[in-house]
């Protein structure tokens, strides 16, 4: 199982690195690596398993934070509303693309952290608030999906370390608190 050893931090050179593509059919090794990604996601939410394990409660996860420099994603987004419920968003996204975004931006207003990142770097991260994305799925199937806020900041911030991007480099160096005021602000 993957634990917080196996996730690579700030200053590997890995996590500033673009990804390549993956290939269908999956190999073996691609399809595997997806399903301990997203294992790895559950279990860091599971409170006793992140307690035995001291896993950081994750909701997304880039295959280059395992030091693996290809173009999978792992999101694993809890149901806000009903505790236990069916996940919001569970899946593998491989080669995922934005394909459109709204014009309007949105930041957490507490900021950004990363499972890579073992400090907190305050500010405000801005990014879209709507994205239209697509990715295949471990079947090679093509999925387009819309999201909007959280969901959407999530998604935004794993296809980043896709293109060897950290979240703290949208972060305004003269004002780090700074967002124009129409910028919308997420819990
Ligand atoms: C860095 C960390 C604080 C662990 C962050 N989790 C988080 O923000 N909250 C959280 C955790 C849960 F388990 C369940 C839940 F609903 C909310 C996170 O996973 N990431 C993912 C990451 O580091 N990917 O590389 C950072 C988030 C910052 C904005 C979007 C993702
Ligand atoms: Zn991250």
């Amino acid at each position: 199982m993957i634990t917080m050893n196996d996730i690579i931090r700030e200053g590997h050179p890995t996590l500033r690195k673009v990804a390549e593509e993956v290939s269908f059919p999956l190999s073996d090794a691609d399809r595997e690596l997806g399903e301990k990604m997203t294992e790895f996601l559950k279990n860091s939410q599971d409170p006793e398993l992140a307690e035995k394990y001291q896993l950081r409660g994750g909701v997304g996860l880039a295959a280059p934070q395992l030091d693996v420099s290809k173009r999978m994603i792992a999101i694993e987004i809890p149901n806000m509303e009903e505790e236990d419920g069916e996940p919001f968003l569970s899946t593998v996204m491989y080669n995922p693309k934005i394909l459109s975004h709204s014009v309007q931006q949105a930041a957490i207003e507490e900021g950004e952290g990363c499972l890579s990142v073992d400090r907190h770097v305050p500010g405000l991260v801005v990014r879209n608030a709507k994205i239209t994305i697509s990715y295949f799925d471990q079947e090679g199937e093509k999925h387009k999906l819309r999201l909007k806020h959280y969901p959407a900041i999530v998604i935004q911030h794993e296809l980043d370390h896709l293109n060897g991007i950290m979240f703290y480099d949208h972060i305004n160096k003269q004002n780090p608190n700074y967002a124009a005021d129409d910028v919308l602000l997420i819990q």
